[in-house]
């Protein structure tokens, strides 16, 4: 495939340049009047329209005047794998009732682990396969998913397959995140221990044996997983190889953070709650901080700090945290309106947290995230638009026209 006249390509990050850190946030490389030959699903070469080779012109093209070429969008948190919407909680929520409350009077996760628990690997396979579908068509071209709404062996089990099953069906690369974790059971209420030693002793073995998960989470908050909790169970991950990616600083500030860089975290995610010490911490690490500000949006509780994490030098990634419950939206463009909007980001640092160091938090940065040669070609051509920054401008309104995954135009 060979795309000419393109206005502006996007994300021309060195091959080896892996993750952003601070002020590298800052910096979008684009190469104007730009032409970009894909091969075998791979980027080929690159270069301005006024050097266009003559030994390729000879190959048919698709003329992108007026438009954009982006690398996909890297979404690196989602629980897209459930049974059920939940909007009967939405009315709760318009009426004030909080994320806890709402959790306390029986919604919330295991509001989704009831209904999950009686669904079939089938049903659960084509409402995901139907959602990622979705969120590709809106640009994203790489994904995370975690478990977390089974919550007994053979559901959290399920979930994984599920996962596994959309691996094989999309061209995408996938994570698959293990998260049983995610909240505990009314049975297990008052015996956290015989729910951990559960998820130790039997769902963890079981899991890498079948090798259903990349990576281990946890719920590290308050009426949820505790930091000694949580620390116990990323320890028993290690033994198999799984790296944390934890849900941190959510909805206080809970030595999270601590815990999961102690752990050697991926990324911590959300940190709606942050404070001089989290960043200190995370001055640190090499752990990325991945936000979620389309869950502020809906949940209506405060949006991170972001400019603090960059100014402090930190990797921010930004991802949608798609789920039934704080965030029932896989929209990635929001999420970069968002970023930009809410959270002060500059549309350059919004972008490329939602590329290069999104897939850096998925450990993909090496194959996708930017346009470079030899890196994947899994990219979006926009709508004609006036300036890269119209894109997270115009919120609510997809700038994104063609999809190309793997050098091949995604239908759906
Ligand atoms: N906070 C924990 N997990 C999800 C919400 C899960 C749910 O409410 O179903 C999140 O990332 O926001
Ligand atoms: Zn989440």
């Amino acid at each position: 495939m060979l795309i000419t006249n393109i206005k502006g390509l996007v994300g021309l990050h060195p091959k080896d340049k892996l993750v952003l850190r601070g002020a590298e946030l800052n910096h979008l490389p684009v190469l104007e009047n730009a032409w970009i030959l894909i091969e075998d699903g791979l980027i080929k070469d690159f270069g301005e329209m006024k050097h266009f080779p003559s030994s390729i012109a000879h190959l048919p093209s698709y003329s992108a005047e007026g438009r954009y070429v982006f690398p996909s969008w890297c979404d690196s948190h989602t629980h897209i794998v459930f049974a059920a919407s939940r909007e009967e909680e939405f009315a709760m929520k318009i009426q004030g009732k909080t994320y806890e409350e709402i959790a306390a009077a029986g919604g919330g996760i295991l509001n989704s682990a009831n209904k999950l628990q009686k669904a079939t690997e089938d049903e659960l396979f084509e409402s995901a396969a139907t959602r990622l579908k979705q969120m590709i068509l809106q640009g994203t071209g790489a994904v995370e998913i975690k478990s977390g709404y089974g919550l007994t062996t053979e559901s959290e089990i399920k979930m994984l397959r599920v996962i596994r099953r959309l691996k094989a069906h999309f061209s995408i690369p996938i994570k698959a995140t293990f998260l049983a974790a995610h909240a505990f059971p009314a049975e297990f209420k008052d015996d956290h221990q015989g729910y951990i030693s559960l998820i130790i002793e039997e769902m963890l073995p079981r899991i890498a044996e079948e090798k259903l998960a990349d990576y281990i989470d946890a719920f590290c908050e308050k009426g949820f997983f505790s930091v000694e909790e949580t620390d116990q169970i990323l320890k028993a991950g290690a033994k198999y190889g799984l790296k944390p990616k934890i849900h941190a600083n959510q909805l206080s500030v809970s030595g999270a953070i601590e815990v999961a860089v102690k752990n050697k975290a991926i990324s911590v995610d959300h940190l709606e709650e942050s404070n001089p010490e989290t960043i200190e911490t995370l001055r640190n690490a090499d752990t990325i901080v991945t936000l979620l500000p389309s869950c502020s949006f809906y949940l209506g509780i405060p949006f991170a700090d972001a400019k603090s994490f960059i100014k402090a030098g930190l990797p921010v990634a930004l991802a949608t945290d798609y789920n039934p419950g704080s965030t029932p939206s896989g929209n990635m463009n929001f999420v970069v309106s968002l970023g930009c909007i809410k959270m002060k980001m500059f549309p350059e640092q919004a972008i490329n947290a939602a590329t290069l160091n999104g897939a850096a938090a998925m450990e993909l940065s090496n194959s996708h995230g930017s346009i470079a040669i030899g890196k994947n070609a899994n990219l979006f051509i926009t709508k004609p638009m006036p300036s890269i920054a119209y894109l997270p401008y115009s919120f609510g309104e997809s700038q994104v026209d063609t999809v190309i995954l793997n050098g091949e135009i995604y239908h759906g």
